[in-house]
């Protein structure tokens, strides 16, 4: 039977970064409470020229390169993102036009012109479902190639008990038939529920709190900000509940008992890095019969030696680049994958048939749980990435310029050695093309 599932991935991570501690002494919060408490150690930050869509062109552009994929041979482009540029043009738009026009000496121009190419979202969730279309796609039409692109920039308000968990970058996955990296079960457990726990409603502003208003902008106006209404606990709270109703959904579909135990990883959409191993408690007390009524033993199921040995060997390769990077929104699921694996593949793991547990998320609220199992040829795939090298080689900042950056008040990149994709004009004349995003590839 023909097997369908991702066939190469590829990253992109801003290359600036400020240091946890460096915030919460700025903040006064105990360092150990993000370090240990929470696993943050760093923050990837956008530059002043990347948003979503660069981030997005990055990681795309190097699926492309390093997999040898030719654009014309792709049906579809699907970006998972909750931190569009637009609420009609997709985000997805821009990143294949900075492709296209980058690559046309090799491929000609609009080497994407025939292919499907759209957003979704669904908050971090978006790219899962991304996913979830993209191998439906495959598998009715086992010879054609899709990409799915994970890629956001999670930014809060300064100060907020979010901003701690901010990050951002990118995820772009091949997806086929007979892949080469993992092949993805069709079963998937799904849970739903309408609920008010992180979300980035339309908001009433008034000019003077808008960073860079232009000129002609009316006092009162109403926009849709970077930065989410959230309730943090009830959020989690949120997250909790709807995996183990996925999870239970999973398991009815599959009729399998503890399934968790066959999986090599859980991997977890992460907020912050140890997310997954904190909220997994319910269901591993369910599966195994342990009491979970009452707030000291849910604490002494988490300290127990059984479930730190349980974590240690399921989770925590997976939460070593979320520490490094913070929450990347729709790629965070995916960057736990990636982290996940590379450890394995530096520490001359063999995967090969290994099965891969997934548990997804995004606010609003819904969950995804599905399986994947780790193809033979996964190391040709592993072996381009150099996941922690490339953390290595980014650019610390300093606390004063993070928040000049994000309150939008720099004008010209931080990285003085910046290569790459980044914006480089706004139209804020033309009234046919006010705001209009134009971008450009510095070598
Ligand atoms: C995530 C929260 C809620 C965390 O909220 P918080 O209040 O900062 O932290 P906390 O009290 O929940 O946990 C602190 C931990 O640090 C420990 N601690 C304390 N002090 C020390 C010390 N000295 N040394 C060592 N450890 C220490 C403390 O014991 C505790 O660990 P525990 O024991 O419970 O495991 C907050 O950052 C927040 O509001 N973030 C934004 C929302 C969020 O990330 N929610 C997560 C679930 S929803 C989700 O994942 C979706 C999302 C957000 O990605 C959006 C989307 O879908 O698009």
């Amino acid at each position: 039977m023909t097997k369908f599932g991702v066939d190469a991935a590829s990253f992109y991570v801003p290359s600036l970064y400020l240091e946890i501690k460096d915030l919460a002494e700025k903040r006064g919060i105990e360092p150990a409470k993000l370090e240990k408490g929470l696993g943050l150690h760093k923050m990837a930050l956008p530059d002043v020229h990347e948003d979503a869509a660069t981030f997005a062109a990055e990681a795309l552009l190097k699926l492309i390169q390093d997999y040898n994929i030719n654009p014309k041979e792709i049906s579809r482009v699907y970006l998972g993102t909750e931190s569009a540029l637009d609420a009609a043009k997709p985000t997805a738009t821009y990143a294949v036009q900075m492709v296209e026009e980058l690559l046309s000496d090799e491929f000609g121009e609009r080497s994407f012109k025939n292919c499907d190419v759209v957003d979704m979202t669904f908050a971090c969730v978006g790219a899962v479902d991304a996913l979830h279309n993209s191998l439906d796609f495959v598998r009715a039409n086992p010879t054609k190639k899709a990409i799915v692109i994970a890629s956001d920039y999670a930014k809060y308000e300064l100060a907020s008990s979010g901003e701690y968990t901010q990050g951002g970058g990118a995820v772009a996955l091949l997806v086929s038939a007979n892949p080469r990296l993992i092949e993805i079960e069709n079963n998937w457990g799904v849970a739903t529920e309408s609920v008010f726990d992180f979300f980035k409603p339309r908001r009433h502003h008034s000019k003077s709190e808008l960073n860079a208003a232009p000129e002609n902008y009316p006092d009162k106006i109403e926009v849709f900000t970077d930065e989410p209404v959230f309730d943090g606990q009830y959020s989690n709270q949120c997250y909790q509940d709807r995996i183990r109703e996925a999870y239970q959904h999973y398991k009815e579909q599959t009729f399998t008992v503890r399934p968790y135990e066959d999986w090599r990883y859980l991997i977890f959409h992460l907020p912050y890095a140890f997310h997954g191993k904190r909220v997994f408690t319910e269901i591993y007390s369910l599966e195994n019969n342990l009491d979970f009524s009452d707030g000291e033993k849910q604490k002494a199921i988490a300290k127990s030696e059984d479930y730190i040995n349980f974590i240690n060997e399921k989770i925590e390769k997976s939460q070593r680049a979320s520490s490094e990077i913070g929450n990347m929104y729709t790629a965070s699921i995916f960057m736990a994958l990636l982290s996940a694996l590379q450890t394995s593949f530096n520490e001359n793991e063999d995967l090969m048939e290994k099965e891969i547990g997934f548990l997804a998320y995004g606010s609003g609220s819904k969950s995804k749980v599905f399986v994947g199992k780790i193809s033979p040829e996964w190391k040709s795939v592993v072996e381009k990435w150099n996941l922690f090298e490339s953390l290595k080689n980014r650019l610390a900042i300093d606390f004063d310029t993070y928040e000049k950056l994000h309150r939008k008040q720099l004008d010209s990149s931080v990285n003085p050695n910046y290569k790459g994709f980044g914006l480089t004009r706004i139209e804020k004349e033309s009234p046919v093309l006010k705001g209009a995003r134009y971008y450009s590839y510095q070598k």
